[in-house]
């Protein structure tokens, strides 16, 4: 072999390695990747999220971060985190997990890597959910296969066929691998009104009682929730072994709202749209809300669903 070409060749080659590897980076910062650039948690974001953005929700704060943070701080969890968010509609559970993707995925709900379902739109025809189930299993492997911090979210939990919530168990269990796939560093949100009210009543307790909501604990809620998901037979929740197997890390309660934190929410959404807080309309909108208990107007029938509408209407 002659010296010369030698080192020509091995030079070449060196300048074409170092030429991909760039390429290569160039084409990871600019396209989505199962990387840290991509994907790495944040948690004091997260922490200052829920502090700033969420309101009413004392419990529901305090378990998420504690369960993400343990979660991603762990390089080798035993099995996948799997939280079941429960609460009246507009608490606040669809929006809780899009903090929490925010402050996983640079790219937050649009990121690749975070998979949506809705029981009614996915998997409308209960007649079906063979085929659904099949397709579902074979998505969430594909997916996991590509990136094992893979996040999913399945909301309408409760009005998901028994057999299809079944098919996704494996995946939620203390296995090592799956044919080949790990599972364990993903993340499952199960999102649904079961349980919604039970919170509600020992709400109603507490205001009834004169006592602060702060004072609510998971405690009083926690059993209260499995107990009534796991009784509720119009519940898909009950017809399967989630919760008696549990493979449900936290269940994380979500309060109904006040009329206070209403007013936080047209606030909030003033700010997120570049406006001037107006104290004034935000109250005209919380006022024009539909209470519940009727005596008591305790608690907003929508949450915080309409304000965005709302605001509108009235600005
Ligand atoms: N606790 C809250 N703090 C701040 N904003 C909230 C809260 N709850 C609801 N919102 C606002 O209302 C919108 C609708 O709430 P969200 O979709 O999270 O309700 P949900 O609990 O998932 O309801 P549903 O059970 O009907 O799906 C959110 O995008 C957010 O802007």
């Amino acid at each position: 072999i002659e010296p010369i070409s030698t080192t020509i060749a091995v030079g070449m080659a060196a300048t074409l390695t170092a030429f991909l590897a760039s390429y290569q980076n160039i084409f990871y910062y600019f396209h989505e990747c199962c990387r840290p650039e991509w994907i790495s948690f944040n948690k004091t974001g997260l922490e200052t999220d829920l502090e700033n953005k969420l309101f009413g929700q004392h419990i529901a704060s305090r378990i998420i971060l504690k369960a993400v943070s343990g979660f991603m701080g762990n390089e080798n969890p035993k099995k996948p985190l799997v939280l079941s968010l429960h609460g009246w509609t507009g608490t606040g559970k669809n929006f809780v997990s899009k903090l929490i993707a925010e402050n996983i995925y640079k790219e937050g709900m649009d990121s690749s890597f975070v998979h949506v379902f809705t029981s009614t739109l996915h998997f409308p025809h209960p007649s079906q959910y063979l085929t659904y189930k099949s397709q579902l299993q074979q998505w969430i492997k594909g997916n996991v296969s590509n990136c094992e911090r893979s996040m999913f979210i399945f909301d309408e939990m409760d009005k998901m066929h028994p057999g299809l919530i079944d098919s996704i168990k494996p995946y939620l269990d203390y296995y090592d691998k799956l044919d080949g796939v790990s599972y364990r560093k993903s993340i499952f949100i199960f999102l649904s009104n079961a349980g919604g009210d039970r919170i509600i009543q020992t709400a109603l307790d507490f205001w009834n009682a004169g006592r602060n909501r702060n004072e609510i604990e998971l405690k009083d809620l926690e059993t209260l929730i499995s107990l009534s998901v796991f009784n509720d037979n119009q519940s898909g929740f009950f017809h399967t072994s989630l919760i008696d197997k549990n493979l449900v890390d936290f269940f994380v309660p979500f309060l109904p709202l006040e009329y206070q934190h209403v007013v936080q929410c047209a606030l909030s959404e003033m700010k997120v749209r570049g406006h001037e807080p107006d104290f004034e309309v935000a109250h005209k909108v919380a006022k024009d809300l539909v209470y519940f208990p009727k005596s008591e107007r305790a608690f907003s029938v929508k949450g915080c669903k309409t304000i965005e509408s709302k605001l509108d209407y009235y600005t």
